[in-house]
């Protein structure tokens, strides 16, 4: 039988190449990693063919749409050469077939294909470096693993692809892809390489196109610790709240030590992130200047009209329910506009750090008497240097408090087992929730903090700051429930007034 030719070799030809780019306007809307399903494909391009082995290769894709925006993805691809590889793996993986060519090749995802995954692996551990520019880094933690490692797909709900080694390492292949050093890696690499922070999964080492440092690098793939966990933190309290409300009675013990336990560690990633100096310019502290009070001031204001805006506009497609609150929350506009102006005029000194960026209940990991703090991406809808900008380390904090908001209220909202009589009667005993457990978190958070320069030296300007943060997250919520869950829009609207009272 002839030895088929290596993939590489047939993305040199045009037409193949065609062929291929003109089957995903019709693939990539179906694959849950592709963001932009509401925006029209016009055409995508084959920017970079990147092997892996002869069958495999890494794919940079690039998706024109038809209102003229750009993104980039990446495509782990393999062809299959024989029938029965081609059979079982359509028959296994029917949604996962970008291309057949008749009496040719299909062109599949790599992921499912183990051969795929132990060359990743192996690229990784021995810090490859290939003639087309992929170039790997080891951690500590991998260059003392196994030379070889099984590997699986788990069955979770990511954004991007995961494939766990050996039951040991959890490898995040990134999907949409931003030219620039992606904070996920650059952070997790510092804090667990140089800062020695234990609440992190550990850094196992990462894949990428060019240089970490070059202003185009392009992160593809990273390695880290698996951490055995029992779920996310929004499970976990969603689980308290539901006992909290089933059993009545005061907030537990368990819920009070875990919001505890939750703001020492956000205290210490916190403390270990302000010590970057040693790790260069883009991890050391800097004074917050009045330009930037400013800056920050302006963006909230700026994002306060917009949705409020958006809002109005939307009203007449509201529940009842959700009408009225949405009109309570339109007649306060001018009220928290002073209230976020108020940053403005008010002096405050403390140092701007990088922070973890998209902090809340689902970025936690649990364990059975601890948390693990994941996915240091950053806001996904900034670009990378926005996400890579040093910022107050209370917006982290206002990301928790408003999570917790949310666990209070969405227990209630979501869950059907409660009439709507049982929720009004539990409604006041959701605020005293989401009081005392934010207040828990809280208080932990700042004693562990101590006279931490991140922080406003006083308490007036610390809530001053927190509030703004709160108010600012809670307004963006409402736009993201708006667009993705509106079902859930009651909960930030609850939360804007909470903060306007
Ligand atoms: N180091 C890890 N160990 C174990 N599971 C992990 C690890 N990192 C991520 N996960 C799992 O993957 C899920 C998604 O992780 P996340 O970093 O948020 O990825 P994404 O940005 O792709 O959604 C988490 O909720 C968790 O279940
Ligand atoms: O995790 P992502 O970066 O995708 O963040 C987006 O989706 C979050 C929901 O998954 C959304 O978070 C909001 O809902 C959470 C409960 O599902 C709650 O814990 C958060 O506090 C609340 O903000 C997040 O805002 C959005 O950016």
């Amino acid at each position: 039988m002839q030895t088929p030719a290596p993939l590489t070799e047939r993305f040199t030809s045009p037409s193949f190449k065609s062929s291929f780019a003109n089957a995903l306007p019709g693939y990539l809307p179906t694959q849950r990693w592709f963001t932009s399903k509401g925006k029209k494909i016009d055409e995508c391009h084959v920017e970079r063919v990147l092997r892996v082995t002869d069958a495999a290769a890494l794919l940079v894709v690039r998706v024109d749409f038809a209102d003229g925006s750009t993104e980039m993805y990446q495509m782990p691809v393999a062809q299959l050469t024989t029938t029965h590889d081609q059979m079982q793996y359509t028959k296994a993986h029917p949604g996962l077939v970008m291309l057949q060519v008749p009496g040719g090749p299909f062109l599949v995802d790599a992921v499912p294909t183990a051969a795929f995954r132990a060359a990743i692996y192996e690229m990784i551990r021995s810090e490859a470096v290939t003639n087309q520019g992929l170039r790997c880094d080891a951690g500590k933690l991998l260059r003392t693993a196994p030379a070889t490692a099984p590997s699986v797909v788990p069955a979770i709900d990511t954004s991007n692809t995961a494939i766990v080694y050996n039951d040991q390492f959890f490898f995040k292949l990134f999907r949409k892809l931003d030219k620039g050093l992606n904070p996920d890696l650059e952070l997790v690499r510092y804090l667990s390489e140089r800062a020695d922070f234990q609440h992190c999964p550990p850094y196992g080492g990462s894949i990428g196109i060019g240089q970490m440092h070059d202003a185009d690098y392009l992160n593809l793939g990273m390695m880290s610790g698996k951490v055995d966990n029992d779920g996310d933190a929004w499970e976990y309290f969603q689980g308290l709240t539901e006992r909290y409300y089933t059993h009545g009675g005061t907030v537990d013990r368990e819920t009070l030590d875990r919001a505890e336990l939750l703001g020492k560690r956000t205290a210490e990633m916190h403390l270990k992130l302000a010590r970057g100096a040693d790790a260069g310019a883009m991890l050391t502290p800097e004074a917050m200047s009045p330009d930037y009070r400013t800056e920050i001031t302006a963006a909230a204001r700026k994002l306060l009209n917009r949705q409020m805006g958006e809002l109005a506009d939307k009203l007449p497609g509201l529940t009842p329910e959700q009408r009225s609150l949405a009109k309570k929350v339109l007649g306060l506009k001018d009220q928290l506009d002073d209230k976020l102006q108020r940053l403005a005029t008010k002096p405050m000194d403390l140092d701007l750090i990088r922070i973890h960026g998209d902090y809340h209940l689902g970025q936690v990991l649990v364990t059975a008497h601890d948390f693990y703090i994941i996915d240091f991406e950053g806001e996904p809808l900034l670009s990378i240097p926005e996400r890579r900008r040093k910022r107050p380390a209370l917006k982290d904090v206002a990301g928790m408090v408003r999570s917790f908001h949310y666990a209070a209220r969405g227990q209630l909202l979501l869950n059907p087992k409660y009439s709507d009589d049982q929720k009004a009667a539990h409604a006041a005993r959701g605020e005293r929730w989401f009081k005392e457990v934010s207040e828990a978190y809280l208080a932990a958070y700042f004693a562990e903090c101590g006279l931490a320069s991140f922080l406003p030296k006083n308490e007036e300007d610390r809530s001053l700051l927190l509030d703004l943060f709160i108010l600012e997250k809670a307004i963006y919520e409402v736009a993201y429930e708006l667009n993705s869950r509106p079902e859930w829009l009651s909960i930030p609207l609850s939360g804007v007034l909470g903060v306007a009272e």
